[in-house]
């Protein structure tokens, strides 16, 4: 996150860290007690090792109350999901065990009408994603808050040139932006999660380049099919 804050710890306890040999790589967020949406995109150059999620964190490395590292049982992509573009950049992950939710960890509720958000609606997007260009990696949760841009402004010739579908979304991204290890954190507008980050053009803080998210209604049909048959 570039330009943001420091969350309040805790603030958020649907957050996830998707984690390999225990080092951050992608955001996510539990949506079921047993499972975390996060980005296609952040299983590439992981070599098809199997993420650990962090549930309950607001460090990454010091000991706090109700912090837990879950394995994970299964790794879906969205079978729409690849390298060349951002088409259908989600990823479901099956824990091991059903969460232990607390005040520290908490499902959050999905968007399930496919209707767009706004433009000027001010949205939160939060991870422990690079706060500089020089890359500087946080250990606690950062978090920003960012107004939609219509899709039309983010297709523009000059942003992203008619590359946003719509089951995708943007936010203004002038010095205040997603950037890397944000990649599969959510979108919260109005308490909802609406999106899911995606690196996109993977620049970080020009406004010429508006973040990208994965609109999450779209999907829901996928979602509850893949939690159902799954399930037990
Ligand atoms: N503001 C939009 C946005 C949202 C989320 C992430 C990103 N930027 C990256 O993710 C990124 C950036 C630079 C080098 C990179 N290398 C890799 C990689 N997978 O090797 C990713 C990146 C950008």
């Amino acid at each position: 996150i570039l330009g943001g804050r420091k969350a309040d710890p805790h603030v958020m306890p649907y957050m996830a860290s998707l984690q390999l040999d225990g080092q951050h790589v992608c955001g996510g967020f539990l949506i079921a007690e047993q499972w975390v949406l996060s980005a296609a995109h952040c299983t590439e150059e992981t070599d098809g090792k199997i993420f650990q999620v962090l549930l309950g964190a607001h460090s990454l490395t010091k000991p706090e109350p109700h912090k837990r590292l879950y394995r994970v049982r299964a790794q879906i992509p969205h079978p729409g999901s690849n390298i060349h573009n951002n088409k259908d950049d989600l990823l479901l992950l099956q824990l091991e065990e059903k969460a232990e939710l607390n005040e520290h960890v908490q499902v959050l509720p999905f968007q399930r009408e496919d209707r767009d958000v706004a433009a000027d609606t001010v949205c939160k997007v939060a991870g422990w994603g690079t706060t500089s260009h020089s890359g500087h990696r946080p250990d606690e949760l950062h978090s920003l808050e960012r107004p939609v841009i219509s899709r039309d402004v983010c297709n523009h010739r000059t942003r992203h040139d008619h590359t946003i579908t719509e089951k995708m979304m943007c936010t203004d991204s002038r010095k205040k932006d997603t950037c890397k290890g944000d990649s599969g954190g959510p979108l919260v507008c109005n308490g909802v999660a609406e999106g899911v980050v995606t690196a996109g053009s993977r620049v970080c803080g020009n406004y010429k380049k508006p973040a990208i998210y994965t609109r999450i209604a779209p999907y829901v049909a996928w979602i509850d099919s893949v939690m159902a048959s799954a399930a037990g």
